[in-house]
């Protein structure tokens, strides 16, 4: 029987991960609508922002066992008022992104990709007017899949 690779071995792993989000948040600092979001970020936020999507993708559990958990992911947003402006120029930005590196652009993983980042963005922003951390400290991390098309791409 064939195995299906993770959507984390289908990017490419994390060399690929990590180099994304660098890449990324350097195009943040650049943007005026997101530097004011980001300009006091720690220095490890594109390393653990990485650790954190290469994990929920299947990759190795760096985030959740050395740099942090659902909960404080969570945690990070909340009272930060982020606007759906904020949101799409987020995921605006880490697209374009993802296509100047060639991360794989088939159906099935931008699929996937996407949809990630449409219910993360817009969890964020949710939890961003939130006072309180709704989650437990115990909440497991999420684990994506290929959804509805399936995975991984196979051309005919
Ligand atoms: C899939 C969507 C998202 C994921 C997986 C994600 C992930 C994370 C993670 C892991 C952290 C903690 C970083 C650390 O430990 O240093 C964080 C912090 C943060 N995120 Fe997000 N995030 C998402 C969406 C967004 C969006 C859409 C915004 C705003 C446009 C945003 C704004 C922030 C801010 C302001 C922080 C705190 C930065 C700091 O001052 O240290 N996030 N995020």
């Amino acid at each position: 029987m064939k195995t299906v690779p993770t959507l984390y071995e289908w990017a490419g792993g994390m060399p690929v991960f990590e180099k994304l989000m660098a890449s990324f948040y350097d195009k943040v600092l650049q943007d005026p609508l997101l530097e004011p979001v980001f300009k006091h970020m720690s220095p490890d936020h594109r390393l653990h922002v990485a650790h954190f999507v290469a994990e929920v993708f299947g990759g190795p559990k760096f985030y959740s066992t050395a740099e942090g958990s659902h909960f404080k992911m969570i945690q990070k947003h909340i009272g930060k008022h982020l606007t759906e402006a904020h949101r799409k120029q987020w995921v605006k930005l880490l697209v374009e992104t993802a296509d100047t590196l060639a991360l794989p652009d088939d159906p099935e993983f931008r699929s996937a990709f996407m949809a990630y980042l449409e219910w993360g963005t817009r969890l964020a922003v949710i939890n961003s007017s939130l006072e309180e951390n709704p989650l437990g400290t115990n909440e497991p991390m999420p684990a994506w899949g290929w959804g509805v098309p399936g995975g991984p791409y196979i051309p005919s």
